[in-house]
């Protein structure tokens, strides 16, 4: 790696007081003196006019929605519903069809399917889709095989995989906003009717929002899937956001990359309405994280706040007794009443020795059921499940089964444009091997 770009990890910076708290809007990171994993375009006005467009079309999920999809996330985080977390590391523009977004809802639903019965809850569905189109990397540049120096790929809202469109092109921005469109029209026709066991969480207030005037009919919990991604393109972000709504998605993150204090991504997320998560990693510590908290949440005993954050811990497996019982107990020190969510698979992605990414299934599990187990016996509760997966029968992660085994079977249909994605069947199979897990440790009716 070139020394000129370090890692930008937050883990690195100092994080021990706590960010001032100015007034908000929807563009006052720009006031922040640093911007993690900015892109830098060549032409600024063309970003600026590209921006001003996204922001005069209409939203993409309506203010209704994100209050429905926040008063879920307030029932995972008292233990009444439980959240399915799960999609792409990048989205493809070119995956915008309808085999391919058919199969990951069906996938979704599955997993849904199975969670909810085994834990006896209400399980909210959230794909990483229609706007997972931008990507922190360890290192902006990529230095080919010849010397050459180009861009990373960035995820398709940035620059495209292939090494002639590498360059950072603000065009693609709109080009994002009508996939996340045309993938959400996919997604409704894509939907199987909902499964009659999960009924919907109380969540007291719902009734009469949607009986309001302003508020657009919506088909309830049972088979409707909410939308997610990475709030990492903060030009693209703030230009979605109407009031404190971002109306790109119901729930938007912020990752192990951007979590810094004092930085443009914890101000700009602090202030919106959705749900919000943030990415945490194995070197936070208690401290920190409630820090973080505090800034993401100022007010933590409002009831209204209950579920506001995700912390979705991605710590790899063999860190998770070490480093997950001193957050849990920091946290319930404070009146922070947060969800807290597993993503397995971000603390366990290594290289092979020609250098592809990979992830091997077993791990995966590893880290979800100690997440789970340490949870319980700090007296916590696990609220949901983050995966990186596709619909698609793709050989990407490792597995014991003949095809996924080997290091070269990973070359039959390795199609990811970043992180290495569980194929269908490993997504089924691991959150299948969960909830066995859970069943023979904790009884059909302990959540
Ligand atoms: O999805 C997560 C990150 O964007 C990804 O792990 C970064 O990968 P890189 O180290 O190849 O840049
Ligand atoms: C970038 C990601 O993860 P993290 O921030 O946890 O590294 C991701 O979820 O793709
Ligand atoms: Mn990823």
């Amino acid at each position: 790696m070139p020394e000129d770009f370090p890692v930008e990890s937050a883990a690195t910076d100092s994080m021990s007081t706590s960010a001032p708290q100015c007034s908000w809007s929807p563009q006052s990171w720009t006031k922040m003196p640093r911007v993690a994993q900015a892109v830098e375009y060549s032409d600024p006005m063309a970003l600026y006019e590209v921006c001003n467009t996204i922001a005069s079309l209409p939203p993409l999920v309506s203010p209704a929605k994100i209050e429905i999809a926040r008063s879920y996330f307030a029932a995972a985080a008292q233990g009444r519903a439980f959240i399915m977390q799960g999609g792409d590391c990048a989205e493809s523009f070119k995956d915008v069809c309808p085999h391919i977004i058919h199969q990951k809802v069906k996938l979704l639903q599955e997993q849904s399917r199975m969670l909810a019965q085994c834990l006896n809850l209400p399980v909210i569905t959230v794909g990483r889709i229609a706007g997972q189109y931008a990507k922190p990397r360890s290192n902006p540049w990529e230095v080919l095989p010849n010397g050459t120096k180009v861009h990373a790929f960035r995820g398709h809202n940035v620059n495209g995989p292939s090494l002639d469109e590498r360059h950072p092109d603000p065009h693609r921005l709109l080009l994002g906003y009508f996939h996340s469109r045309a993938t959400l029209d996919l997604m409704k026709e894509g939907q199987l009717p909902a499964t009659p066991p999960t009924p919907g969480p109380s969540t007291p207030g719902i009734d009469e929002m949607l009986s309001g005037n302003t508020v657009e009919p919506f088909d309830g919990p049972q088979g409707a899937i909410f939308t997610s991604h990475e709030a990492l393109h903060l030009p693209f972000e703030s230009a979605v956001t109407h009031g404190r709504y971002n109306t790109s998605a119901s729930f938007v993150w912020i990752g192990e990359r951007t979590r810094q204090l004092n930085g443009a991504h914890v101000e700009y997320v602090r202030g919106l309405r959705n749900p919000i998560g943030v990415k945490i990693g194995p070197t936070m510590d208690g401290p920190t994280l409630v820090n973080l908290l505090d800034t993401l949440c100022p007010n933590p005993g409002n009831d209204d706040n209950i579920g506001r954050i995700t912390i979705i811990t991605r710590l790899g497996a063999d860190n998770v007794e070490k480093v997950l019982p001193s957050l849990i107990l920091a946290v319930k020190e404070t009146r922070h009443r947060p969800v807290w969510m597993c993503d397995p698979c971000h603390g366990n992605t290594q290289n092979t020795t020609c250098g592809v990414k990979t992830r091997h299934v077993d791990r995966i599990l590893q880290e979800l059921i100690r997440t789970w187990q340490t949870q319980c016996d700090n007296g916590s509760i696990l609220g949901g499940l983050h995966l990186e997966q596709t619909g698609e029968f793709v050989t990407e992660c490792l597995d014991g089964t003949k095809q996924g085994s080997s290091e070269q079977g990973l070359a039959l249909n390795y199609r990811s444009l970043c992180d290495p994605r569980l194929s269908y069947f490993q997504a089924c199979s691991v959150v299948n091997s969960f909830v066995d897990f859970v069943s023979k440790h904790h009884g059909q009716n302990e959540g």
